[in-house]
């Protein structure tokens, strides 16, 4: 039998323990690291590359998809959704700026009740949505990156042009954070004609990748954005390829990744779209069906801010 696709993953962690390389980095925690990294993952039977070896809160990690696809900055929808993965940079910058030493819970409890609180404080700045729905030209102009491609899916699918990006230089010091993933670029193939419809991959360029805590969020809704992207064009997903460039496990991750490389991977769960909603803006949490997952338990672990 093939190998479990999850061992490219439990690979790169072992990897890491073994041989990273040892380094500070900009939040003082200190990772282990390796440069340039690729994983493929086949979607094409309906596949959904959720992790095993943990639970994985994919929920959250496709909430926070859509959140990107609605083209919104501010924390407040997030939470509203009861999204907290976000949280700590705003509140990290709102008690350096204070003092106060306010709490988590309390912070979002006051983004969630004041809307002028949460303009203040809540916008993480033109991260991803910005960038993939509005990005703004040198005249102002705003580009819709996400609506260009599945436009051009639609009517010249051949394209090697199929590309989305968060990575505007322009904007990133008003950034709470870089961009991760930063490239988005679609292919199709088995246009030549037959029976089967055309596929239809992405591949995904993340400059900086959290191995513990970001990279199974990536995956999984990386892979969602290409199930819906391929319903609204009317393919077949096909292979879901992750590039990755500074990849890295935290060092306050080490003993959740060594109890991750002792446990042994179980199948994949399926992914089913309930519902084709008019557009890529119509999608809801609720349209995504997923059977058979069955992980090992979650691992709790801290996150670098
Ligand atoms: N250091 C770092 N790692 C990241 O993965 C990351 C950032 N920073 N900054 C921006 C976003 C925020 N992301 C995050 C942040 C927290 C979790 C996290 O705590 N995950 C928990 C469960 C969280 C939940 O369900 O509420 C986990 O066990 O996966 C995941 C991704 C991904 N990104
Ligand atoms: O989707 C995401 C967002 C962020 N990360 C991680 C990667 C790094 O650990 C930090 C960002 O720090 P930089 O100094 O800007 O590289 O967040 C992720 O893995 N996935």
């Amino acid at each position: 039998m093939a190998r479990h696709p999850e061992y490219q993953y439990l690979d790169i962690v072992e990897h890491l323990l073994e041989k990273g390389d040892r380094r500070l980095d900009r939040t003082g925690v200190g990772t282990f690291s390796m440069f340039g990294v690729m994983m493929r993952f086949d979607l094409s039977d309906g596949t959904f590359p959720v992790y095993t070896t943990k639970r994985v809160f994919w929920k959250t990690a496709v909430k926070e998809m859509l959140w990107f696809l609605t083209g919104q900055t501010n924390i407040q929808s997030l939470l509203r959704d009861n999204v907290r993965i976000w949280t700590d940079w705003p509140l990290d910058k709102y008690r350096k700026a204070t003092g106060e030493q306010i709490s988590q819970e309390a912070f979002e409890a006051r983004i969630l009740a004041d809307d002028d609180f949460a303009q203040a404080w809540g916008d993480l700045g033109p991260v991803y949505g910005k960038q993939w729905r509005r990005w703004r030209d040198a005249d102002g102009k705003e580009h819709d990156q996400v609506a260009a491609v599945i436009e051009t899916l639609k009517t010249n699918p051949s394209s090697r042009r199929m590309v989305f990006h968060a990575w505007n230089v322009a904007e990133l010091d008003q950034m709470a954070l870089h961009p991760c993933h930063m490239t988005y670029q679609f292919h199709v193939s088995g246009l030549g004609g037959g029976q089967e419809k055309p596929k239809l991959s992405l591949l995904v360029g993340q400059r900086s990748n959290d191995i513990g805590l970001g990279n199974p969020f990536n995956i999984c809704q990386q892979a969602a954005l290409l199930a819906m992207v391929a319903q609204q064009v009317d393919m077949t997903p096909g292979e879901l390829i992750w590039a990755g460039g500074d990849v890295h496990l935290y060092s306050n991750h080490v003993e959740m990744a060594r109890e991750l490389v002792r446990r042994e991977p179980r199948p994949f769960p399926k992914l089913r779209l309930l519902r084709k909603p008019d557009s890529i803006d119509g999608y809801r949490i609720e349209d995504f069906e997923v059977t058979g997952y069955d992980p090992h338990p979650a691992i709790a672990a801290p996150v670098a801010v």
